[in-house]
């Protein structure tokens, strides 16, 4: 693996802004870092002060009083889509443990949920993962939207992935490591979704990027930072101009540390726009793609490595040995 950088070197973009309204300058500003900044490092860091401490506070605590049930509760099925529920436990990740949750941006999402771990009720942590999860939803629609304006795409069809997109609210926790384990919290990878929000919610550093150099870099956790990071899906849908961002967690922190990721999932079948196919951008993929096959092909084959992941899932040039 290659050394570390120390300063952060991912653009930052602030998205609280209260100008920050379609059309106007700092908008326009903003779609060029952000389409630029997910080109050259499959992410990008949105300052976003709408998410308060307290918020923060009850979501810590939702996702302490969750980890600290007994394992027979915590591993219920909830759900029948890919990724749900609780993982931890993994002989190789030992300081790991995580927990999704479908579609928390609705009330619904989060009752499901809850009445299933809490068949006595938990208003507390029902309410604040759905209100966290909705402002971690504005986040994903800011981003899409600016990635849409800024290759000139219509907004009609940014709207309506939006719109038909599933949501699912990753919550991880990291156990600080023992004198003789290693520091790998999370193995490098990419995401499968389109885009994943990624928010180090008690402000302990740890997340990772990948540079087109090999080098590892740092992204500084701040209560309002929140790094957007492009997965394999965004990669495919702008014919390969965006990176899907490879990512690691690095855990040297003294205390648990805490992040959550909101992860966006197309439902219907994606189509790669023909303003972003040219001469200096033969198209790469197959023209539709269909996010929930991905999905279940990934489960099945098991790649861990994205570009050869997409390639051989919907490459055009792909030619299997
Ligand atoms: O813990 C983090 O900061 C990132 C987690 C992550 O990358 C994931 O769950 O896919
Ligand atoms: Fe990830």
């Amino acid at each position: 693996m290659g050394s570390e950088t120390v300063s952060q070197i991912i653009p930052v973009v602030d998205l609280s802004d209260q100008n920050m309204k379609p059309g106007t300058d700092t908008w326009v500003s903003a779609c060029n870092v952000v389409k630029t900044s997910l080109e050259d490092y499959g992410c990008f860091v949105a300052h976003y002060d709408k998410i308060g401490k307290e918020l923060c506070d009850n979501v810590i605590f939702g996702i302490e009083e969750f980890f600290k049930l007994p394992l027979e509760t915590k591993a219920q099925k909830i759900s029948d889509r890919p990724f749900h529920g609780y993982s931890g436990q993994l002989l190789t990740l030992p300081l790991y443990e995580s927990l999704d949750i479908q579609d928390p941006l609705t009330m619904l999402g989060c009752q499901i949920f809850t009445q299933i771990i809490w068949p006595q009720g938990n208003n507390r942590f029902c309410e604040s993962f759905n209100e966290y999860s909705k402002l971690l939803g504005e986040l994903d629609h800011i981003a899409k939207r600016m990635v849409f304006e800024s290759y000139g795409v219509d907004t009609k069809i940014c709207e309506s992935l939006i719109e038909s997109s599933n949501y699912l609210i990753r919550c991880l926790k990291y156990r600080t490591r023992e004198m003789d384990e290693n520091d790998l919290g999370l193995t490098p990878h990419s995401d499968l979704t389109i885009i994943s929000v990624v928010h180090q919610l008690n402000n302990l550093n740890g997340l990772q990027i990948k540079l087109k150099n090999g080098e590892w870099t740092e992204v500084e956790a701040s209560p309002s930072s929140f790094v957007v990071l492009a997965g394999d899906a965004f990669t495919i849908w702008s014919n390969g101009r965006i990176r899907a961002c490879e990512h690691r967690v690095i855990m040297n922190a003294t205390k648990t540390r805490y992040a959550a990721a909101l992860f966006s999932f197309a439902s219907k079948i994606m189509e790669i726009p023909e303003e972003l196919v040219n001469e200096e951008h033969p198209l790469r993929y197959k023209p539709t793609f269909d996010h929930y096959d991905y999905l279940r092909f990934f489960q099945k084959e098991k790649m861990k490595e994205p570009i050869s992941r997409m390639e051989v899932y919907c490459g055009i040039n792909f030619k299997p040995k």
